[in-house]
């Protein structure tokens, strides 16, 4: 009798930026406690899993040539986990489109990792319910289940603890793209710095944001916008301060380093302006590449009929 070969399966996963970001003292496992409010943006990576006869991993698309393609990928460990725990062997083709940039503070690996989850979930049948999978999700990264989740949301404890949080409307998002990406660990490795010399600002009550995002009002919003780790990307990366000014010259109603960087978001008034800013911000001279995204938009889903694109 032939064996049924089930199909690939695609999902789709969203980018993230942090609208609020609290980095708290260091415990002792080394992470930082957080308060923070992720919002996914319809800036995407597609991941597709299809049966093989062993474990193996390809990328295209943004900045495919950085990115691991043995162990140290994020899928890689996501399917090593999921087969661990449901007892099989994960032979799998995995084939990433990247859309989202490759170390940019956008949590493109966390995303192509929750897809991942999602994915094999399909291809192997298994019934996993959302709180199961975000229980492995934490295990491969603390950005992993709000990859899963999507919409906005609250994150704390090292960010793996999430929240819903009430956002009306569509805001919509400039993303200036660097020629080079940031390390997360050495971000919060200068905070850890900049505090042990001094005490840099730290971003204020969540509360604000939190009614704006209810109101669902960018012109409220945007002042509040905040994030404790900009100052570390900031003194790593200086160049960054430029393509803030540059934004906010060319119309952003406020600009920001996404999460540990060096990827910075402005937040625009409404769709046109978006288009208007990201257009000059293009044509400045301050970043590789320029995008424009909305958000919230939904977590690791698969996409019927596996059409496959890159963002
Ligand atoms: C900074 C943030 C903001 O959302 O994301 P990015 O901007 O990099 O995408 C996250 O905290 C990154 O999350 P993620 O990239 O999943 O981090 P992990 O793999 O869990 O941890 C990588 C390393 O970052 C540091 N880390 C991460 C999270 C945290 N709460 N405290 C930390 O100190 C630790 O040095 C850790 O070893
Ligand atoms: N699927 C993946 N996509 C991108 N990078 C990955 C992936 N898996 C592992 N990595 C590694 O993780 C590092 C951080 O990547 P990424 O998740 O894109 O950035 P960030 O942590 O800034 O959001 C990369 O430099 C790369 O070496």
């Amino acid at each position: 009798m032939l064996a049924v070969v089930p199909p690939p399966v695609t999902v789709r996963a969203p980018a993230k930026v942090n609208l609020h970001l609290a980095v708290g003292d260091v415990r002792p496992d080394g992470f930082h406690e957080l308060v923070t409010v992720f919002q996914a943006l319809s800036l995407t990576d597609d991941v597709v899993v299809a049966p093989a006869d062993t474990l193996a991993v390809t990328v295209r698309g943004e900045g495919a040539s950085s990115v691991p393609l043995d162990h140290r990928n994020l899928v890689w460990q996501a399917a090593e986990l999921l087969a661990a725990e449901t007892g099989r062997e994960a032979a799998v083709a995995i084939s990433l489109a990247k859309g989202i940039p490759v170390a940019g503070g956008m949590a493109g690996g966390s995303a192509d990792a929750a897809a991942t989850l999602v994915a094999l979930c399909a291809l192997w049948r298994l019934e996993l319910s959302r709180d199961e999978l975000g229980v492995l999700a934490a295990r491969l990264g603390s950005d992993v289940p709000f990859a899963l989740h999507g919409g906005t949301a609250m994150g704390t404890g090292r960010g793996e603890q999430l929240l819903p949080v009430l956002a009306r409307n569509t805001f919509h998002w400039v993303l200036a793209l660097a020629p080079e990406g940031l390390s997360t660990p050495a971000v919060y490795g200068e905070l850890d710095r900049l505090r042990a010399g001094g005490d840099p600002p730290r971003v204020g009550d969540v509360q604000p944001l939190m009614h704006a995002l209810t109101a669902g009002d960018p012109i409220a919003l945007a002042p509040l916008l905040a994030n404790d780790l900009q100052a570390a990307a900031l003194s790593l990366r200086p160049a960054l301060r430029r393509t803030l000014r540059a934004g906010t010259t060319a119309g952003a109603l406020a600009g920001i380093v996404s999460g540990s960087g060096p990827t910075c978001a402005f937040l625009c008034a409404d769709a046109d302006a978006a288009v208007r800013v990201g257009a000059e911000l293009a044509g400045a001279g301050v970043c590789r590449t320029v995008r424009v995204a909305s958000g919230p938009t939904p977590g690791a889903r698969v996409v019927p009929g596996g059409v496959e694109t890159t963002s």
